[in-house]
């Protein structure tokens, strides 16, 4: 961590990565750790994960480190963006079970611990909005989203930390 991600005392000028700011590799597996426990408990979200792969909690978290500005792990040894994709084709993911998805990762994020400020808070509920939409749309029957496409990278938008200059 640099001494950005101390909050409104930084001396260092670059915008920390959502990565950082959130903790790193360890704060993104905490949070897929918990969130998963919670979703095998769920009744209605809980049946499309039964048969989940083991290392899943690990891979979503690679996928999310990546997205938000931390290491390419997902894209150099689990597929990248076609494997994830593929992951969610053919599965009719409903917008209620779309929505309690959501509604565990925050209260996952709540439950770890990660930063509450409202700048990452916005950030973060913006990718996973955004990417839960297209995971309900690419799950639907029929559905046949491009395979290849770029990674999405996830920055602070309009509202990144705010750091008085000393
Ligand atoms: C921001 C939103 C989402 C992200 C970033 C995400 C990420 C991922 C990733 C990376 C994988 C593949 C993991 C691997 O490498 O094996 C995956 C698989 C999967 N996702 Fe998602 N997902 C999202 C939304 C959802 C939603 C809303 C649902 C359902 C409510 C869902 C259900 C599943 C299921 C059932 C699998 C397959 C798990 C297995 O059998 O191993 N995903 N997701």
């Amino acid at each position: 961590m640099t001494e950005a991600t101390s909050g409104a005392e930084a001396t260092v000028d670059a915008v920390p990565s959502l990565y950082e700011w959130a903790g790193g590799t360890a704060a993104f597996e905490a949070l897929t750790e918990v969130f998963y426990r919670e979703v095998l408990r769920d009744d209605l979200v809980g049946p499309l994960f039964r048969g989940m792969d083991p290392g899943h909690p690990k891979y979503v978290a690679m996928w999310l480190a990546e997205v938000f500005g931390g290491p390419d792990s997902y894209s150099t040894q689990r597929g990248g963006y076609s494997h994830m994709v593929r992951q969610h084709l053919g599965k009719a993911i409903t917008e209620p079970q779309r929505r309690r998805w959501v509604n565990l990762l925050m209260d996952a994020a709540d439950e770890v611990g990660l930063p509450d400020d409202p700048e990452f808070r916005a950030a973060f509920a913006s990718y996973i909005e955004w990417g839960t939409r297209l995971a309900h749309a690419n799950s639907q029957p029929g559905a046949e989203p491009p395979l290849k496409a770029p990674m999405p990278h996830w920055g602070w938008g309009v509202a990144p930390p705010y750091r008085p200059s000393k």
